[in-house]
């Protein structure tokens, strides 16, 4: 505590001990039934959460150009990194070539077209999973969802058949699996069940065409919780990949791939920030604190309720409003939070924040990010 009212807040706080538990649980699991996880590389691209997460030996999904040279740069397996996203950039596909990538997760023939022939102009193959879109329903905020019909991600279930054609006369395409990727935040299985059965049906429908995928990729999404962060500090993996086994029928030689982001590294971050100003107002009390939407936008975007903890209080609890400083009224950690009466000076750290965080972070209102502090075996520190 002493050593976190040192640094200039606000400023995100990393557990690498509670990540490398989390990592550590995700692989145990998948382990146990052969299944390949690449990380999602959106949910948070800070240096000493990455080099944990290569060092745990996670494959990574990307979806910007500048994620796959990160990726690269920061030691993953440039055959275990996938490039996913509805609208890459000739550059960006240009780029991924040249580092020579596992895979491109398509989600259109348009994208499929221009990848041949940017793929021939670099002389390479360019090994491809379809994206379909499967129309399943994840039970999860309606922003983030990505799995409908009404969505614009992947190609539909129904146009494979013409895609497998089309692909035979794409020289420098290798059709390699499928790719599908529901949504997130994600906590009834009940969603993932209805993914394995759809894929199944795709699975067996591709056989029939002709063509077996040598891959099937089930996304990501598990998601985590906001509520209990102490009480459940990672993800159940175990659940998770049980449900998936339970219900996928896949051929011995067809490789399961995940792409989770959220699950892993969610919990190991924390948004640390001052109170400003215990505002007394006529109708409700509020804590303006020095982090912002900017900081996590979360809340602004999905109404998120992140839980918040004052650590320098133990003081009678009462209700507050936990606002930022930025001129939204959106700007705004929760509201009617019961915390311990707070001051000036408290210092409050918001759960949760290591997903979708600080990946999220931008300058409106010409704001500057500090830099970030570690726990790393048990001590804090900010190299
Ligand atoms: C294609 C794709 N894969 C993986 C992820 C990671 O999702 P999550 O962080 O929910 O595991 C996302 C984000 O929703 C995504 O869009
Ligand atoms: N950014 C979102 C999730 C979207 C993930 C990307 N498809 C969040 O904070 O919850």
């Amino acid at each position: 505590m002493d050593k976190l009212k040192a640094y200039d807040t606000p400023f995100y706080l990393y557990d690498l001990d509670l990540l490398n538990a989390s990592l550590s649980a995700c692989k145990t699991q998948a382990d146990r039934f052969g299944y390949h996880v690449h990380y999602a590389m959106k949910a948070n691209t800070n240096d000493m959460v990455l080099r944990e997460i290569v060092k745990a030996g996670f494959g990574a999904d990307c979806v910007s150009g500048n994620e796959v040279k990160k990726a690269f740069q920061s030691g993953f397996d440039p055959k275990a990194i996938v490039f996913a996203g509805v609208g890459k950039s000739d550059k960006e596909i240009t780029d991924a070539l040249e580092i020579g990538i596992g895979r491109f997760n398509v989600e259109s023939v348009q994208e499929l077209e221009v990848l041949n022939e940017l793929a021939a102009k670099y002389n390479a193959i360019a090994e491809v999973n379809i994206r379909i879109n499967p129309n399943v329903k994840s039970y999860t905020h309606a922003n983030i969802t990505t799995g409908l019909n009404e969505n614009k991600f992947g190609v539909s279930a129904e146009d494979i058949q013409e895609i497998i054609q089309l692909t035979e006369n794409l020289k420098h395409i290798k059709l390699g699996g499928l790719h599908f990727h529901i949504g997130s935040q994600i906590t009834r299985m009940e969603a993932f069940k209805n993914l394995c059965l759809r894929v199944n049906e795709i699975n067996e429908n591709c056989k029939q065409y002709g063509w077996k995928p040598d891959v099937l990729n089930l996304g990501g999404g598990l998601g985590i919780d906001y509520v209990n962060p102490k009480d459940n500090p990672h993800a159940d993996f175990q659940l998770y990949f049980e449900t998936i086994n339970g219900l996928l029928e896949a051929d011995q030689d067809q490789e399961i791939h995940f792409e989770l982001g959220r699950s892993l590294v969610g919990q190991c971050g924390q948004l640390i920030t001052k109170v400003l100003y215990e505002k007394l107002g006529k109708t409700k009390d509020f804590l303006i604190v020095d982090a912002g939407m900017t900081e996590l936008m979360r809340p602004a975007l999905y109404q998120a309720q992140h839980f918040i903890e004052n650590l320098s209080s133990e003081a009678a609890e009462q209700n507050y409003d936990v606002v930022g400083p930025i001129c939204e009224s959106t700007d705004c950690f929760g509201k009617e939070m019961p915390l311990p009466k707070s001051k000036r000076g408290d210092l409050l750290a918001i759960y949760s924040a290591g997903a979708y965080g600080e990946s999220m972070a931008n300058a409106y209102n010409l704001r500057a990010q500090n830099p970030s502090a570690y726990i790393i075996n048990g001590k804090v520190v900010r190299p």
